[in-house]
């Protein structure tokens, strides 16, 4: 199986790895020869490491897992592609340009599978040749760690491209919560107003970071507090994500805190640029 990984940032690395462990040929496509060379590195540690995370896979070597990944500027390589997983930013005009690539290179057959937190599938759909091939596959973070994703059904979305989505997911040993077309599904609909309004509590002076984090881990028993999940997630993309949703329902409850889009602007992205509400190691 050939697979197309369009963005090679936190997403696209995790998606990349996942599909090179279970055995499939990969073109990772991003922007620059810059990003890409992070990406192989930080790809190369994480297969080395991936065995003490996840005992049950076979250690393979690194360089072999690497091998079936190529990594590349360029769409020629997507000619006889199977999937294309598409993991660029939280942004319409971004994600309507790639679409608008991937249409010129990727054969008829080729099944799109939309990485999004929020963006309507059936719009995403409606901008190729194929919408009943475009199914949303909203992976978690880190993805090569996480054994679910939430599917989502576009207008359009057929049977045949469930079906094909659900066999390529289970080879990379996960499986998939299949739910219906509206802006941020499910899991991004609500957990983006736990975020934004533990952002709002920090602002506020209500209480701490560590503290917001405690109440929700100690408390309540969650495993991760919502401010150290939007670090991990990325400041930036939880800011697009909330903006998509703003726009999209028109509602005044996902207007975002004033101190997220502070942060954003001023770098601190979270755990890809080491700093957001926590302090973070960079890989
Ligand atoms: N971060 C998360 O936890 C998370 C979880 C689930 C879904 N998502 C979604 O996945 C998508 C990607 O998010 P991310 O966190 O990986 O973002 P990111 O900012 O870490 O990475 C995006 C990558 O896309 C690249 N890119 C930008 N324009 C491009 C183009 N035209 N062609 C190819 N590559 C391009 C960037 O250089 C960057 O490397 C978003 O839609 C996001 O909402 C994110």
């Amino acid at each position: 199986m050939k697979v197309g990984v369009i963005g090679a940032g936190v997403m696209g690395k995790g998606v990349a790895q996942s599909l090179a462990q279970s055995r499939h040929n990969v073109v990772l496509i991003d922007v620059s020869d810059e990003v890409l060379d992070q990406a192989r590195t930080a790809l190369f540690t994480n297969i080395r490491f991936s065995g003490f995370y996840n005992k049950d896979t076979e250690a393979e070597d690194p360089e072999t897992v690497l091998s079936r990944v190529e990594f590349t500027t360029h769409y020629d390589s997507l000619s006889d592609a199977d999937f294309i997983i598409e993991n660029v930013p939280e942004q319409w005009d971004v994600k309507k340009e790639v679409y608008a690539q991937l249409e010129n290179y990727c054969p008829d057959s080729c099944i799109y599978l939309v990485n999004t937190s929020c963006i309507s599938i059936t719009k995403v759909g409606s901008n190729t040749r194929r919408p009943d091939k475009v199914i949303g596959v909203h992976f978690m973070n880190p993805v090569p760690l996480k054994p679910v994703v939430e599917a989502i059904q576009g207008y359009h979305t057929s049977e045949t491209t469930i079906e094909a989505t659900r066999s390529l997911l289970h080879t990379m040993g996960k499986e998939a919560i299949l739910v219906q077309d509206l802006p941020g599904f499910v899991s991004n609909r609500i957990s983006h107003l736990l975020m934004n309004e533990a952002a709002f509590v920090v602002q506020d002076q209500v209480a701490s970071p560590e503290e917001v984090d405690d109440i929700f881990v100690k408390c309540f028993g969650h495993k991760m507090g919502p401010l150290h999940t939007a670090d991990l997630i990325g400041l930036d993309t939880v800011v697009h994500s909330l903006d998509v949703l703003y726009e999209s329902y028109q509602d005044p409850k996902y207007r975002v805190c004033p101190l997220l889009r502070k942060m954003v602007d001023a770098g601190l992205l979270g755990a890809k640029s080491g700093q957001g509400f926590f302090e973070h190691v960079i890989l």
